[in-house]
């Protein structure tokens, strides 16, 4: 099922939102477009839900707007090619699974095959089951499996895999992938840095209700220089520590990890200092590390 790549499939525009006194947006500009996936990353209380709700027509921005497939969220046809997996669904307890993925399903004129929807959210086994007796990373499952099984052009997903298994995290993984390649644009938001990583191609770093970074994975990581050293080494922590290109030092049994903005100064001294040293590793940062950096500057 090829979809178009091309259009915008949901656009921030100077996007504002206020509850009372907290401003949760401050005037984010933000796009998406078919095939493409965008983690939306920050801090409890940054505003990526509200930015979330935002698109969806659940909330009214102050100031600024919001664009779904070139609409206004308030229009049912711009709604129609959303598929969203918020924090929480609020489904009938006593409905099995088979029946809520049916009545899901009927709501879309062209919705993606029963058994589709089954293997991409890994819900074998699962149909005759009542949703309220189900765990919390099965229900996670069934919330996917409602978000994709419309076939939509944009999905949202608010922290899908928290609570999921590592299998069931693979799977939603692999799931994702093949949405982003069938031409579906992606708004994902995730505290799991490493699933940022291994899905988006382009990363917004949230805080204060501001866009603080944006750009590729690669790029957010190159905007730290910080570089993360590796040895097995007899040093004394403490005083690597004390040297003045060194952030951090912390020693696990024989090894020592050091952060450092000036790697190669401090290879050289450690290298000076211990001719014992070994299984020496230099690493760049790492999203996560970007992450850190990116917000602690703009808290
Ligand atoms: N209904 C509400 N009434 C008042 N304040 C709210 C409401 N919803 C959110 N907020 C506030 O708006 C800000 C942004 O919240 P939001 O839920 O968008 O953050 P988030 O980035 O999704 O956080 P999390 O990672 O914890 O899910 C926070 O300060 C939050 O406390």
């Amino acid at each position: 099922m090829q979809q178009a790549r091309s259009g915008t499939a949901v656009a921030w525009r100077g996007a504002s939102k206020r509850y009372g006194g907290i401003v949760a947006l401050d005037g984010i500009d933000l796009e998406v477009r078919g095939g493409e996936l965008l983690a939306l990353l920050g801090p409890n209380g940054a505003g990526k839900s509200t930015a979330i709700a935002l698109a969806l027509g659940l909330l009214r921005a102050d100031a600024g707007e919001v664009m779904l497939f070139g609409r206004a969220p308030a229009e049912l046809e711009a709604r129609r090619g959303c598929g969203v997996m918020l924090q929480s669904a609020g489904l009938p307890d006593s409905l099995k699974v088979r029946e809520l993925l049916e009545l899901t399903r009927s709501y879309y004129a062209a919705p993606r095959g029963l058994d589709d929807c089954v293997g991409m959210a890994g819900l074998d086994g699962l149909m005759d089951r009542r949703y309220g007796r189900l765990s919390g990373g099965q229900q996670r499952r069934v919330q996917f499996a409602l978000a994709i099984c419309g076939a939509p052009r944009l999905l949202f997903l608010d922290e899908p895999t928290t609570g999921l298994d590592l299998d069931a995290r693979t799977m939603l993984w692999a799931t994702i992938r093949r949405m982003v390649g069938e031409g579906c644009a992606v708004v994902l938001t995730t505290h799991y840095l490493e699933e940022a990583e291994a899905l988006a191609d382009r990363v917004a770093v949230l805080a204060g209700g501001r866009i603080v970074a944006c750009g590729s994975v690669q790029q957010i990581r190159a905007r730290v220089s910080q570089r993360r050293i590796r040895c097995v080494s007899a040093l004394d922590a403490a005083r690597v520590g004390a040297w003045p290109e060194v952030r951090s030092v912390c020693r696990d049994g024989e090894r020592i990890e050091i952060v450092t903005d000036y790697a190669e100064t401090v290879v050289r001294q450690l290298l000076f200092e211990d001719s014992g040293l070994s299984q020496l590793e230099v690493q760049r940062a790492g999203l996560a590390d970007a992450f850190v950096e990116i917000t602690r500057e703009a808290a």
